[in-house]
């Protein structure tokens, strides 16, 4: 606190004065405390063991109410010393007796972090290392409880710094392994209550020799990380009773009870299940160590509330700690007699901590302001009785198979088992899974090898047929003279490798032999134009020489008609001749021999001559007729000729075209001069027979 505060508070007027909270504690000690011994004294007892409670008292810097009113802070801090003690005005202006209190650490400001390290670090150490360890805020409502225990954002509280603690320590220990479960409680008017597990209403306290005193069902969460740890407190506070007071605008109206346990063990100490017998079949001895850590927010000793239910809450409040102070005063007068724990349920559930078993650390916080004064002298006493309160905290071992670290453990290596056998038969599983797939890979493997092979074997026969049919047809030139290399099948099929680019190689080449066909067929189509042409030619020809055969024979006949006449005429005359040689006889003795003579001599000329006509045209004739025969002989030969050269044609790559392959050139034996279906051509070489020439189709082979 600055001075200037120090200053207004010295000037406030006289105190009220108060009446103390509890009277057990007024009853039992005296205003002015036993001398302490400074806080540089060890205030343990000779055995390591044995420990006086660890206290710290808090005086809170006034608040805003306090310092608006001008109050006078009453009690001054040595911190060196670890004293508490009036302010020498106050003493002077009240009449107060010297009041001086020594303690293990005093503190007055807001420093959570130092009150944490000075008051509380060491005995959440000891509980890590085996100790029951419990740490509590004491004093009257609104002296500063809360924040001590659990803080502020800014001044994170005892509660979440020996969270942090525990998980350090961990982390500092390599050697060790630990487990942790952490509950939450609170009693509120008498009546426990899960504030993990707010719908949990019959909590009770039992005792086993165990166990000691312990609160079930309670709801115990395993926790691995400081984060998951303050959310569960979180979780706990929101359940909280807290209501608005007199004093406090946020005041706690039950005691809180956080607590953690923690089972610890040397990393591989735990025996494996089946080892846990001995040879003699004796359980080996306990491996695992079990404390409790209890971090108590008590509610506040509180004067008599305005409100009804804060009276009765109040009453409650002040009732157990009036049974606290009764127990605590019993524990540090010796007198041996009984130890009221039963007679609330903060001293019951506190009873395993209380009685020895436990490093204690108690935070005692009081106002600073004169009104509370009275109370703050209380809180003070009951912090230097506690003090006296002298613990023999033992570790405590348990039973391995009790303990959640080893169930853990054990059910870990249960798992762990569990999951190589599971690894292993899926190991198996996966194994014939495998081996079957493989199989199956191998069979549809060798089915497109095989099926590969075929299309293969298809393609080479394919080929090969192709190349024969190109190769051996000496008609198609230009393909007889492609190097052998563009001819020959690229394929290696030997090779099993690269059956694709193999069957893209073989289309290629069945594509240049598709290429080849075309040209054959194509040079095929022009041989059979010329054929045509030629044929249209000799037509032509044939009919010349028809036309000129027709006028020979017309002429021939008419020869033939001129001779028959010149025939008839001479026969004619002969007879006429004859007849006048009868009347000759007759006239020459009739008087005409001579001048009969005369007519005789020129028929006969006239005989002659046309017998020399006769003659000239037998002659023509016989001529005309070797003519006629020429003409018919080149004919024939002619028609001869374009048979032959169409059976030539008609042969393709050595053999003749059939099975319709190709058209036919046909022989037909018909009478007649017809000239066929339009697309024939018809040649008369003789009388008898007429050549019928088709023009000649390409067709593609089919083969494939
Ligand atoms: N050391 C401190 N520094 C700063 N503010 C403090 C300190 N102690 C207490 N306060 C403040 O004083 C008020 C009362 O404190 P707190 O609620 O902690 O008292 P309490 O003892 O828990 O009271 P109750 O018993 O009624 O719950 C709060 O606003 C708190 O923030």
């Amino acid at each position: 606190m600055d001075s200037s505060i120090k200053r207004s508070l010295t000037r406030v007027g006289s105190p009220q004065p108060l009446r103390a909270a509890s009277d057990t504690l007024s009853t039992t000690n005296t205003l002015t405390p036993t001398p302490e011994p400074s806080k540089n004294q060890s205030s343990n007892t000779a055995s390591s063991n044995r420990q006086n409670v660890r206290v710290t008292v808090r005086v809170r810097p006034p608040n805003a109410v306090e310092m608006s009113r001008g109050e006078t802070e009453i009690w001054e801090v040595d911190s060196k010393i670890g004293k508490v003690s009036l302010q020498p005005d106050f003493m002077e202006r009240y009449r107060k007796q010297l009041s001086e209190y020594y303690y293990d650490e005093v503190f007055t400001g807001s420093d959570n972090k130092l009150l944490f390290e000075r008051g509380v670090r060491e005995t959440v150490r000891s509980t890590m290392e085996g100790y029951n360890g419990t740490v509590f805020a004491y004093g009257q409502t609104s002296s500063g409880k809360t924040f001590t225990m659990t803080g502020t954002e800014s001044q994170p509280g005892v509660i979440p710094q020996a969270v942090d603690a525990v998980f350090e320590y961990i982390k500092e220990n390599k050697e060790k392994e630990f487990l942790l479960r952490v509950s939450y409680m609170e009693i509120y008017n008498e009546t426990v209550r899960d504030l993990l597990c707010p719908e949990t209403d019959d909590l009770r306290i039992h005792e086993d020799k165990r166990r000691g005193v312990y609160v079930s069902p309670l709801k115990e969460v395993v926790v691995s990380t400081p984060k998951q740890v303050m959310k569960e407190i979180l979780k706990g506070e929101a359940n909280r009773h807290m209501s608005s007071t007199d004093w406090n605008e946020r005041s706690s109206r039950s005691h809180t009870v956080f607590q953690m346990v923690v089972e610890s063990t040397a990393k591989g100490s735990l025996p494996p299940r089946s080892s846990r017998y001995s040879t003699l079949g004796q359980k080996q001895s306990a491996s695992v160590s079990l404390s409790v850590l209890n971090l108590i927010d008590l509610a506040g000793s509180e004067k008599a509330a305005s409100s009804a239910d804060r009276r009765k809450e109040g009453a409650f409040i002040n009732k157990s700690l009036l049974t606290l102070g009764t127990v605590i005063s019993k524990l540090t007068d010796n007198s041996g007699g009984h130890i009221p724990y039963r007679d609330s349920k903060l001293t019951r559930i506190l009873q395993n901590s209380l009685s020895g078993n436990a490093r204690v650390a108690v935070i005692c916080t009081i106002s600073p302001s004169v009104i509370n004064h009275e109370e703050s002298q209380n809180t003070l006493k009951f912090a230097s009785r506690i003090k006296k309160v002298v613990t023999r905290a033992q570790t405590n071992a348990v039973m391995d198979d009790k303990a959640l670290l080893q169930k853990y453990r054990i059910e870990i290596e249960e798992l762990k088992a569990k999951l190589e056998r599971t690894n292993e038969s899926n190991h198996k599983e996966k194994e014939t899974e495998l081996s079957q797939m493989l199989q199956q890979e191998k069979a549809k493997h060798e089915e497109e090898m095989m099926e590969a092979q075929l299309v293969r074997t298809a393609l080479k026969e394919r080929i090969d047929h192709l190349t024969k049919l190109i190769l051996t047809n000496s008609s198609f030139s230009a393909n007889a003279q492609q190097p052998t290399a563009t001819r020959k099948p690229v394929v290696d099929h030997t090779s099993s490798g690269g059956q694709v680019s193999e069957f893209v190689q073989l289309e290629s080449q069945i594509e240049a032999k598709n290429v080849t066909i075309n040209l054959l067929k194509s040079d095929v189509e022009s041989k059979n134009q010329m054929i045509n042409k030629l044929t249209e030619q000799l037509k032509a020809a044939n009919g010349k020489a028809e036309k000129s055969i027709r006028e020979l024979n017309n002429r021939l006949k008419a020869k033939d008609e001129e001779l028959k006449n010149l025939r008839n005429e001479n026969r004619e005359l002969k007879t006429v001749i004859e007849e006048q040689l009868g009347n000759e006889d007759d006239g020459n003795a009739n008087g005409h021999s001579r001048s009969g003579s005369r007519e005789y001599g020129e028929l006969s000329k006239t005989i002659q001559r046309q017998r020399n006509i006769i003659n000239g045209l037998e002659e023509e004739i016989k001529a005309n007729k070797l003519i006629i025969a020429n003409q018919k002989e080149m004919l024939h030969r002619a028609g001869l000729s374009q048979l032959q050269n169409n059976a030539s044609i008609n042969r393709v790559n050595g053999r003749r075209m059939e099975n319709g392959e190709y058209s036919t050139l046909t022989k037909e034996n018909t009478r007649g001069n017809g000239s066929g279906n339009g697309k024939s051509l018809s040649i008369e070489v003789d009388s008898q027979f007429v050549y019928f020439l088709k023009p000649i189709e390409f067709e593609r082979s089919t083969a494939k």
